[in-house]
């Protein structure tokens, strides 16, 4: 099997808007959200064989999971064990070596470990011959975390009840992001713990985009609603913010989920990676990037 079927991508989720339309029994939030993908993300890398499957970290933030580490409780081993559920008589399933590049900040707000988990899916779906129904892979999606079946997706669309509700979105102009994490970690429990006042509406949003100043000014009249909270956990989240809304050509800055990563829009993703070299070299212990949109092969 060639490497590059043997390779993922787990590009970084980023929520454009994201209301808090309702709030269900069981204490899950109905959400509204435009997802988009970045060209930032984590990379998973799977060498079959004999011995028993087992997952390696490395890059920046690979040692920071702590006790998700790589035993069992890591979303891509427990991603590995949903799939084998699926597996049926033509299936190959191995065992060897998972090595997972975590380039991206943990419980940050773009969801790593749910992007994660996803490319497991994907890849292990395919090096193990399962090749399941995407509508399979999408209910062991749901089970895994909330953000992971919009991550299995990977492609612009539309979220919604507490993600499982996905559907087309309007189509993207071109345009370039920044993402900024100070190094915060936030818990997405405590964020919609701590949320106050009511529910927003669902957004009302047109077909598509002429360009990237467009669709910024449909965004700056919505919100993320977990944005108060997180500040108030997160006060660095309140500074990022201004130093990305303060870069020339930015069109729009705002936290990402349930943060501490915030993101900011740009006409291209020129301008967004000549933005991220100046952010850090003013911050040169977060972490920063800038660059185009993640688009599948
Ligand atoms: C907030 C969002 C927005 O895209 O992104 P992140 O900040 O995680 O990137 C997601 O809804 C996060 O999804 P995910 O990170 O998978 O959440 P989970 O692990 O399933 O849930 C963590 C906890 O968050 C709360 N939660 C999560 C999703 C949701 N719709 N309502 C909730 O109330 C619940 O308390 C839940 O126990
Ligand atoms: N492969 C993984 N990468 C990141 N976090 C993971 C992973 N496996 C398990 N986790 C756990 O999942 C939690 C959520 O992580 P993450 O998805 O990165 O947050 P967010 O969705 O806010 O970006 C973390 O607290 C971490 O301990």
């Amino acid at each position: 099997m060639t490497a590059a079927l043997l390779t993922e991508a787990a590009p970084a989720k980023i929520n454009l808007y994201l209301h808090v339309t309702g709030r269900r029994p069981d204490g899950y939030h109905l959400l509204d959200s435009l997802v988009v993908f970045a060209q930032a993300g984590d990379v998973l890398r799977y060498e079959p064989g004999p011995e028993p499957l087992h997952l390696e970290l490395k890059g920046r933030f690979g040692q920071v999971l702590g006790h998700a580490a790589a035993g069992p409780d890591n979303l891509v081993m427990k991603a590995a064990a949903a799939l084998r559920g699926l597996a049926g008589p033509g299936a190959d399933v191995r065992g060897g070596r998972l090595v997972l590049e975590k380039n991206l900040p943990v419980a940050s707000g773009i969801g790593g470990g749910s992007a994660d988990a996803a490319a497991a899916l994907r890849l292990l779906d395919r090096a193990w011959r399962i090749d399941a129904p995407q509508a399979a892979l999408l209910a062991e999606a749901e089970k895994l975390g909330a953000d992971v079946p919009v991550c299995l997706l990977s492609q612009t669309i539309r979220m919604e009840g507490i993600g499982e509700t996905l559907s087309p979105a309007p189509a993207l102009p071109d345009c370039g992001m920044v993402l900024v994490n100070c190094g915060q970690g936030v818990s997405t429990p405590d964020v919609f713990r701590r949320r106050e006042g009511g529910f927003v509406p669902r957004a009302d949003l047109p077909e598509s985009w002429a360009n990237a100043q467009a669709m910024a000014e449909t965004l700056q009249a919505l919100e993320n609603s977990l944005e108060a909270p997180a500040r108030a956990l997160c006060p660095l989240i309140s500074t990022a913010l201004a130093d990305i809304a303060g870069q020339p050509d930015c069109l729009i800055a705002r936290m990402s989920g349930s943060g501490a990563t915030c993101f900011g829009l740009f006409p291209s993703a020129e301008a967004a990676s000549q933005a991220a070299d100046r952010l850090a070299d003013a911050h040169n212990a977060w972490w920063v990037w800038g660059g185009g949109l993640f688009h599948h092969p």
